[in-house]
């Protein structure tokens, strides 16, 4: 069963396609990043496959389920096992880090239960907690309020919560914008190499194409909402990252 698979999708924003007749399938555990411009459309796919967006047209499967067929409640469920890491990684700074990686199972738990948890944290979950965050190197920070951490230290808090959700998918929409060229590297490392370990589908947008190259064996390059490249890293080459990349007249007027 494919993590995902896209046939002839398309989204729309009132009378702008923000993605065109897509044809993509991705397996399980596969890592794959995605590339483009700034508004190529990389966010609205990965909203797309986290289910939080519909398609204007064609077909979405997600874990094998069609999800224009699903009642709320089986599509909450289904989005339980997607764990989204977002461009600012959501997390609320006035909370301690533990309560932030907590609220990664709202999805699996009742708002109520969420509220015990996080006023009053069971000691098998702290435990759970304590084990993510000793694997990302951050265990002493379990406490502490989450805005007194670096810029790279809360990717790894994003991360963290990611995990603790237990997903099949981690999608990530460019969680290293905003960290140095040589943290961005790690936290690119640290997710691939968790993603291998556990055998979880990947799929991240990133703007650094070195790093793209580098850690993830299949690339989607999109380009105005279409699909511009799709293949493996090691094909990536000159020539298919100017057709991702170079700007034409229309688009530098825009
Ligand atoms: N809710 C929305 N309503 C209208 N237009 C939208 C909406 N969301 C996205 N768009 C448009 O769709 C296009 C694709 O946006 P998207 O955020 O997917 O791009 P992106 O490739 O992720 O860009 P970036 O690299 O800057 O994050 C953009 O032109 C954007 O303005």
């Amino acid at each position: 069963m494919a993590s995902f698979h896209l046939s002839n999708t398309s989204v729309q924003f009132g009378q702008f396609h923000a993605l065109k007749s897509l044809h993509i399938d991705i397996q399980p555990a596969e890592r794959l990043a995605l590339i483009g411009t700034s508004g190529s459309g990389k966010t609205t796919l990965l909203k797309l496959l986290n289910a939080q967006i519909t398609a204007s047209q064609g077909e979405v499967q997600i874990l094998g389920e069609k999800v224009d067929t699903l009642s709320p409640k089986r599509l909450r469920q289904l989005r339980s096992h997607i764990a989204f890491i977002p461009q600012h990684l959501g997390l609320i700074s006035n909370l301690r880090v533990f309560q932030n990686i907590m609220l990664g199972r709202v999805g699996k738990r009742s708002t109520l239960g969420t509220l015990r948890d996080l006023a009053m944290p069971a000691d098998e979950e702290m435990q759970k907690i304590f084990d993510i965050l000793n694997s990302l190197g951050i265990a002493e920070k379990l406490y502490q309020r989450t805005s007194s951490l670096s810029g790279g230290q809360q990717q790894r808090v994003a991360l963290a919560r990611a995990l603790y959700q237990n997903p099949e998918v981690l999608l990530a929409d460019e969680p290293v914008s905003a960290v140095d060229p040589a943290r961005a590297r790690s936290m690119v490392q640290l997710l691939n190499k968790i993603a291998s370990e556990n055998k979880l589908t990947l799929i991240m947008s990133i703007h650094n194409i070195e790093l793209a190259q580098e850690f993830f064996p299949r690339v989607i390059g999109l380009r105005g909402g279409e699909i511009s490249y799709d293949g493996t890293n090691s094909q990536l080459d000159p020539a298919a990252l100017e057709r991702i990349y170079k700007l034409n007249t229309d688009e530098l007027s825009q």
